[in-house]
């Protein structure tokens, strides 16, 4: 029998598609997993942690028997996304489409870590909205531009200071930081966390929210 037209949608450029359901669903992958899918978002300057933090969440969270996946905005500059620059533009549709492939892990079980700048808070509240409700998880990576700055692991800083590297976040291109969000990470005082210290503080929040059980 011949597919019902009423339930054909037209999707900006795609015309004629239909929404095809399976019945094994997210919840059924996460009593497989024994977890809860969502996507923990990374934001903050340049060198602020948000990789190592990522990379140190990953690792503790494999330790518990979480699966767990990493999209680093600089490696799927790699891949994927290796058709957009660092202007405004291409920065939405960066985080726009690293939104959609995490909301994809989120479905799948996975517990989706992304590690990006994303510096417009019109761009994460628009992948917030693609979500389930409790499925988005930011988490701002609160380091001040002086203490990035002193870092300055890849020298990108440098070069920007110099000029050599126009519109870079911080120096000649603007940081929006979350004016609310689920997590916080920040230096407190003279206090120097470690990544993971604070990898832990967003474990406790997954722990206390009930996303690393079924
Ligand atoms: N102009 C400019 N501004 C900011 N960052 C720059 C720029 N040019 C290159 N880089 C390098 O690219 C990494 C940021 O990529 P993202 O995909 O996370 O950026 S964004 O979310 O689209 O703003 C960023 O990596 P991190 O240091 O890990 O944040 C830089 O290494
Ligand atoms: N909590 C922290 N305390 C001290 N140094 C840190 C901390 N987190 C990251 N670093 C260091 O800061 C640098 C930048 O980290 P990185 O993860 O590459 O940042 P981003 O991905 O935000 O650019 C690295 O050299 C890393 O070792």
């Amino acid at each position: 029998m011949g597919k019902n037209l009423s339930q054909m949608s037209n999707v900006a450029n795609s015309t004629n598609i239909m929404w095809h359901d399976c019945p094994i669903q997210k919840q059924d992958r996460q009593q497989l997993l024994q977890q809860k899918g969502c996507v923990i978002w990374l934001t903050g300057l340049s060198g602020s942690g948000k990789s190592t933090i990522a990379c140190a969440l990953s690792r503790s969270l494999h330790s518990k028997g979480k699966l767990s996946y990493i999209l680093d905005g600089d490696n799927i500059r790699h891949g994927l996304n290796q058709d957009l620059s660092f202007r405004a533009e291409d920065r939405s549709e960066n985080i726009r489409r690293i939104g959609e492939v995490a909301k994809l892990f989120a479905d799948a079980g996975v517990i989706c870590i992304t590690s990006l700048i994303s510096p417009y808070q019109k761009d994460r509240d628009a992948c917030r909205a693609l979500m389930p409700k409790g499925d988005f998880i930011e988490v701002f990576i609160d380091v001040p531009l002086h203490v990035c700055e002193a870092r300055d692991p890849k020298g990108l800083y440098k070069l920007a200071r110099a000029g050599k590297i126009k519109g870079f976040t911080g120096i000649d291109d603007p940081y929006e930081p979350p004016s609310s969000c689920e997590i916080v990470l920040q230096q407190k005082g003279s206090n120097c966390k470690s990544p993971s210290d604070m990898a832990e503080e967003v474990i406790s929040y997954l722990e206390e929210n009930g996303y690393l059980r079924a």
